[in-house]
């Protein structure tokens, strides 16, 4: 569960306040895949990242009773000095997992055969994003945060078997998407809301959060 108690966050540019969130209180309960819709630049990614943990409010509480993912994409705490299989043990490690399992399972997805052994600066663009997306998808959450889109990478082959597994695994845990856009949501999510004005209003289902984002527009 993620729970939002009259969280306030703005940011000030020097000339304005810009204001994210006002006294905005809502949760996402376990088993409640829910899609947020919000325009460009009103402050989706900073929502997710509060959600992640990685950036604090201004005032109120955030409470994160879950295991709750890091924004998909976004794996931090690799070392480019550190062969593959170092890293995926590292990781497992930060994450509180089996460090075999990981390795076996990254090692079978990224399928880099000996670059494997080799330290992660001499992977290819292709290999260093086919790694990670792995490297992503052997840690298991309770929650996925998602910050528009999907990760993929420019290999349609790896991003096939990877996103079959990604699809498979956000079906059957609780997704939350933040997006100007409803069409992702369709996919994962059961419930929506749309942010205005600092506020988050909550629908039961995403034809009415859909309803009053459009009529906002
Ligand atoms: N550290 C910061 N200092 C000042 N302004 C910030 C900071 N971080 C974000 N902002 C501003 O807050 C607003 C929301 O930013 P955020 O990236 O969360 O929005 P977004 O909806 O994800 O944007 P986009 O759709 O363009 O990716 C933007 O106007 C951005 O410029």
């Amino acid at each position: 569960m993620i729970e939002f108690r009259n969280v306030s966050k703005s940011f000030w540019t020097g000339k304005t306040r810009k204001v994210i969130l006002d006294r905005a209180s809502f949760s996402i309960p376990l088993g409640q895949s829910t899609g947020i819709l919000a325009p460009n630049g009103t402050g989706k990614t900073t929502i997710i990242n509060m959600m992640a943990g990685l950036e604090k409010a201004d005032e109120g509480k955030i409470i994160r009773s879950s295991k709750i993912s890091f924004p998909l994409g976004v794996v931090s705490g690799v070392n480019a000095g550190q062969t593959g299989q170092e890293n995926a043990r590292y990781i497992a490690r930060l994450y509180g997992l089996d460090p075999d399992h990981v390795e076996a399972f990254v090692r079978y997805l990224v399928d880099i055969r000996e670059y494997f052994q080799m330290p992660m600066r001499t992977y290819s663009q292709g290999m260093k994003s086919r790694y990670m997306f792995a490297l992503m998808l052997s840690l298991e959450f309770d929650i996925y945060l998602i910050d528009e889109g999907l990760p993929s990478t420019m290999d349609a082959a790896f991003n096939r078997k990877a996103g079959a597994i990604l699809d498979e695994r956000l079906r059957r845990s609780t997704v939350v998407i933040v997006s100007h856009s409803p069409r992702i949501l369709e996919r994962y999510c059961t419930r929506a809301a749309v942010l205005r004005n600092g506020r988050l209003n909550m629908f039961d289902s995403l034809r009415e959060a859909k309803e009053m984002y459009d009529y906002a527009a």
